[in-house]
């Protein structure tokens, strides 16, 4: 049966202008209207039950005889299984069932593979990855999931995928093993065409809905729904994902027509539609697009195996022309003076607002010990080890395993207050942290008057006076409020402010070492016409990750004019001053042993949030400048009746798996962790 008569028959309808399945100039298959389709417009809508996904456990025991086999054995014999790998299963199960499949109609339309995955990576092309977020020490992580997890249960009911034969070793030649290349095949299928119920990423900020009660987001595979492509670009994109239950979607006589309107009551399990429409009007030719979510280049890499439009990301030119998506671009001075074209890769330079660096915990302690170290201090192990305990505990830190750490800078947010909090911590000496811990009063006790904020609506704290001690971690629902140290302590005492902008500038020295290659190495591999396909890529997004390691410096020299120029009273504004790469480099190079001396002398700090006063000052002059030991430190919208949820594509596992994996280590999701102390800015 072909896919329209297997969607229509199942109550599902398609626009009559849509050619579902085009060719696009690229090769690519994409969604395109034949003729003019205007706005608001219902473009396809699938019930609940044509898509593969892993039920709740309270879907799956209102109807457990409505889902296949596969997944009522998953759901039975491993409910921990991520969902991410519970949904691959049962595509392979359906796909081994070859045309006894519900879904047989549905699995003729899948491409063979997702092409540039970074499942379908060989070694040497992985090895152009390496220093970035997406490289990966260690074994292959598909064969080691594979091996680990998903051959066992195989291996236990063959005859829910039947014929497929089980190797109980991986062969050095990928291909060679069948189930391994099923795996693969359905990994990287789901990986690229599943979707999740909003994205509770940490780059759009949205919202943590539609779990599994053993956690992980739940997927959804959505016939002819997966066929539309993504466009990060406002202006190209004209289409949108709802989920609306059955009483909206009737309501909205969306179910008029089809075979579910006729039938007395809907089959059981269909208690869910899922909805796109035109959001604007699209003309005849046209592709439809809509958006995967606010990913980065590593993020849209590893997950769907294409990085958006160069064009769709060119920054600003100095006549003022509109970016197609920067939000923020430098002034037209300093673009013309960088080449018309902002940061890194001179004139034709383009930035995914959404791109992102990380910076691992270990390089932070690591650079703050050496600068404590080269001032003739020495912070006992001890004393690391409670701050770091303090800091996981005030949410500075994940708190599952807090030395995998990383913290995020994005292109929007570049220093996040997170690691401007962190380094501050590091650098206070015994006494200070001391003081610290007495004033924040522990992870749950709010120091008197202070209040809770949500941080994504901020300036990112990196910058911003008098930042609140305390905000919450972002979300609405935290109960657990975040120590936020912002900017007041730099202010209040200028060589603690040099030490921490000397360290920081430190830490993003270290990271920029993590590649391989320099970021001229990489605009000029750009520019060459050899640099084509997983290569491309590859220097995409090693560049884009040193861009943001680029601003976050330029911020952080930024800030520290700004600190100076309000220590000498000058009230200078440091947004009119033009930075250059000698200042970066002159402030990188400042003596860490001169500040040392110039702190000695002034070791003890006046109180935390405390007013500076000279008197204070004056008498710390005398104290004894030795840091102490530190003491320990102990010290939605997923109910179906509600409106319709905004649906963003994506397998999004990767709070289980890649950097900091915690429940799962599936290994193969997504590459960002969502433990991390990070709240992305909302999204424009
Ligand atoms: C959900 S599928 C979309 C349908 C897909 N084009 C097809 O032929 O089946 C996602 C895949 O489409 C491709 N894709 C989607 N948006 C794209 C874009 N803006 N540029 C390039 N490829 C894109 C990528 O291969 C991605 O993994």
């Amino acid at each position: 049966m072909d896919f329209l008569t297997w969607l229509i028959n199942r109550g599902g309808q398609v626009h009559p202008k849509l050619d579902l399945f085009y060719t696009l100039p690229s090769g690519d298959r994409g969604v395109v209207a034949r003729s003019d389709i205007p706005e608001g417009q219902l473009l396809l809508l699938l019930p609940i039950d044509c898509a593969i996904y892993i039920p709740t456990k309270e879907e799956f025991q209102r109807h457990p005889d409505a889902f296949p086999n596969a997944v009522q054995y998953l759901r039975e014999a491993h409910p921990g299984l991520s969902p991410f790998l519970a949904t691959t299963l049962v595509l392979m199960s359906e796909m081994t069932r070859g045309s006894t499949s519900p879904w047989a109609s549905y699995i003729a339309t899948l491409p063979p593979s997702c092409p540039d995955c970074l499942l379908n990576w060989t070694d040497e092309e992985k090895r152009e990855l390496a220093g970035t977020s997406l490289e990966q020490p260690g074994p292959d992580p598909a064969s080691d999931v594979y091996l680990r997890l998903v051959a066992p249960i195989l291996a236990l009911r063959k005859d829910l995928w039947p014929g497929l034969v089980v190797a109980e070793t991986v062969e050095a030649d990928r291909g060679s093993d069948p189930g391994l290349t099923a795996f693969l095949r359905a990994a990287g299928l789901v990986q690229s065409r599943a979707f999740h119920l909003e994205a509770e990423n940490w780059v759009s900020g949205a919202k943590e809905i539609s779990r599994l009660e053993d956690g992980g987001t739940q997927v959804f595979l959505l016939p002819g729904i997966d066929m539309i492509n993504h466009s990060h670009n406002p202006a190209r994109r004209n289409a949108h994902l709802e989920r609306l239950n059955l009483a909206q979607a009737a309501a909205a006589k969306l179910l008029d027509g089809t075979a579910l309107a006729e039938a007395q009551s809907p089959p059981t399990g269909v208690e869910a539609f899922f909805v796109m429409r035109t959001d604007k009007p699209i003309k005849a030719g046209e592709e439809v697009l809509h958006t995967y979510g606010n990913l980065s280049d590593a993020q849209l890499l590893q997950t769907y195996g294409f990085l958006d439009s160069e064009d769709d990301f060119r920054l600003q030119t100095a006549s003022g022309a509109a970016a197609a998506a920067s939000s923020e671009g430098p002034s037209p001075k300093k673009r013309a003076k960088a080449g018309d074209g902002g940061d890194i890769g001179g004139g034709d330079a383009y930035r995914n607002p959404y791109n992102a660096a990380l910076v691992p915990w270990t390089t932070v302690d690591e650079v703050c010990r050496d600068l404590l170290l080269s001032m003739d201090q020495n912070p006992s192990a001890s004393l690391q080890r409670a701050k770091r305990k303090f800091l996981a505990s005030a949410g500075v830190l994940q708190s599952v395993a807090p030395e995998l750490t990383q913290f995020v800078l994005l292109a929007r947010e570049p220093l996040p207050d997170e690691l401007m909090t962190a380094v501050q911590v590091l650098l206070m000496t015994g006494e200070e942290f001391q003081e610290l811990q007495r004033e924040f009063g522990g992870p749950t006790k709010l120091p008197a008057g202070s209040k809770k904020v949500g941080k994504g609506s901020q300036d990112g704290g990196t910058t911003s006076k008098a930042a609140p001690l305390v905000a919450a971690t972002g979300a609405e629902e935290a109960s657990i409020p975040k120590l936020s140290l912002g900017t007041t302590l730099l202010e209040e005492d200028d060589e603690f402010a040099e030490m921490v902008c000397i360290a920081s500038l430190q830490i993003l020295a270290a990271c920029m070492e993590r590649y391989p290659t320099d970021v001229k190495d990489d605009v000029r591999l750009l520019r060459s016409p050899d640099c084509t396909g997983r290569k491309r890529l590859a220097v995409r997004v090693r560049l884009g990750e040193k861009d943001v390691l680029h601003l976050a410096k330029k911020a952080m020299v930024e800030l520290m004019k700004r600190l100076r120029a309000a220590s000498a009273g000058e009230g200078c504004q440091a947004e009119e001053n033009e930075e250059s790469d000698d200042e970066v480099a002159a402030a990188e190079a400042e003596g860490a042993e001169e500040l040392g001396r110039r702190r000695a002398s002034k070791r003890q700090r006046r109180g935390l949030g405390a007013p500076p006063s000279e008197e204070a000052d004056g008498a710390e002059d005398d104290e004894n400048s030795n840091s102490a030991d530190g003491s320990d430190g102990e010290d939605g919208s997923d109910s179906d009746d509600e409106a319709a949820h905004e649906l963003l594509m994506g397998s999004d596992d990767s709070d289980k798996v890649g950097y900091g994996a915690v429940e799962y280590d599936d290994g193969i999701g997504e590459v960002h962790d969502r433990g991390k102390p990070h709240e992305a800015p909302k999204d424009d």
